[in-house]
């Protein structure tokens, strides 16, 4: 089967049973990026680069969901997962990617990137496979990631011929969230750490409120978000001003449509320009800067806005969601609560243009986490 149609196979099996991944107790998705959150910490004053903390911590929460398993962040055999996850994220979000969607039979032949991916890809599909097989081993325990839920499937759908559900199209599902969405998020929290450095006033505001509304004895959990309207209104901020994407996932058009008087023929590739919508400059009222008040009303209560679309929307809507504004809220507080971050000594300011790619990453930065009185 090829790449793209066996892709499109598996994100189907997830959506039709809800209860697979993102459905998964609440509970152990919270905890998850809760512990994930304590990773990225670090109690250096040294300037350091925060992205490898925090993709780390990205990818152990994801390891919970999936595998139910959750490494040091000194494993080797993490560290040579998450780099080769990085570098087939990185491939699959590149313009050779795009290519060998469209052309793959010219490909195959031509020298590059890709060949070495296939590589990784190989060598994570059989961790997969081996994950599975030991899930197999012990099924009596009771379903708790994302493993155990598809294995279920795959036993209740036994027999039936037009069942999609098997340890091939489950490895295959599970390395798809995987780059789906570890760059993705910590691709977000990168700029987040980035923009409260950059703008220490939003940062200390932050810091105010969760202190005044949890105390610093309280754990955060994913519904504060609703106690913690500024805080809240940040991250939405971070997620528009600084979206993670050039452009769109490319969409195939499978039937003729007709739109806002355009015709668009069965076939056409789609490519949608998020940005539009989220730089819109009569939608937004100071489009081009970073301004929470564009999520809070006149009495600083959070307001949702309808042109906040940075996991699309529709039928194929970011099937992580969910997932990731969980996990970006928890870090996210988690750390602020914990660090003062601030501008190395001598820097005078870090550059908030992004490095230009199908992901806009922010340039490499250091910076120092200082932690807070109260919670050292
Ligand atoms: C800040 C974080 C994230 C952003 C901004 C984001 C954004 C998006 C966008 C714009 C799409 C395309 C939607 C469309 O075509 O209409 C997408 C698709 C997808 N995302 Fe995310 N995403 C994020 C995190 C995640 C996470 C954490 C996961 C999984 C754990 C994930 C899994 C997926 C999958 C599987 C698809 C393909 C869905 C399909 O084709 O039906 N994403 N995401």
């Amino acid at each position: 089967m090829r790449w793209r149609s066996a892709k499109m196979k598996q994100q189907e099996d997830m959506r039709v049973d809800k209860r697979l991944g993102f459905e998964l107790s609440r509970n152990s998705r919270e905890k998850g990026a809760a512990e994930g959150g304590r990773e990225v910490q670090t109690t250096r004053r040294q300037p350091f680069e925060p992205l490898l903390p925090i993709t780390n911590a990205v990818c152990n929460v994801m390891n919970g969901m999936a595998f139910g398993i959750r490494y040091s962040t000194e494993d080797e055999e993490f560290l040579r997962r998450v780099d080769a996850i990085d570098v087939v994220s990185k491939f699959g979000t590149s313009l050779t990617a795009l290519l060998f969607e469209s052309f793959p039979w010219l490909m195959n032949y031509a020298p590059g990137p890709h060949h070495k991916i296939f590589d990784f890809v190989k060598k994570e599909i059989s961790f997969a496979m081996e994950e599975i097989q030991k899930h197999k081993e012990k099924r009596d325990c009771e379903s708790q990631d994302i493993v155990d839920h598809y294995l279920l499937q795959i036993e209740k759908n036994k027999g039936d011929p037009r069942s999609t559900y098997s340890d091939d199209n489950l490895a295959h599902l599970i390395l798809d969230l995987f780059i789906a969405g570890t760059e993705t998020s910590a691709t977000s929290l990168h700029w987040a750490l980035l923009l409260m450095v950059a703008y220490p006033d939003i940062q200390d505001k932050v810091y105010k409120e969760i202190e005044d509304i949890m105390g610093s004895s309280e754990a955060i959990c994913y519904q504060d978000q609703k106690k913690l309207p500024y805080t809240n209104a940040v991250i939405h901020e971070v997620l528009r001003a600084k979206y993670v994407f050039f452009f769109g996932l490319p969409r195939e058009c499978v039937k003729d449509v007709k739109l806002r008087g355009f015709h668009i023929p069965k076939g056409t590739f789609i490519v949608p320009d998020l940005h539009s919508v989220l730089l819109d400059p009569e939608r937004w009222e100071t489009p081009e800067e970073f301004n929470p008040h564009h999520f809070l009303d006149k009495e600083g209560n959070f307001i949702s806005r309808e042109e906040f679309l940075p996991f699309g929307i529709g039928a194929r809507v970011c099937l992580g969601e969910q997932m990731a504004k969980m996990e970006i809220f928890l870090f996210f507080t988690y750390l602020l609560r914990k660090f003062k971050f601030q501008l190395p000594e001598g820097v005078k300011e870090l550059n908030k243009e992004p490095l230009l790619g199908f992901t806009l990453h922010p340039h490499p930065y250091k910076i120092c986490a200082v932690p807070r009185c109260s919670s050292s």
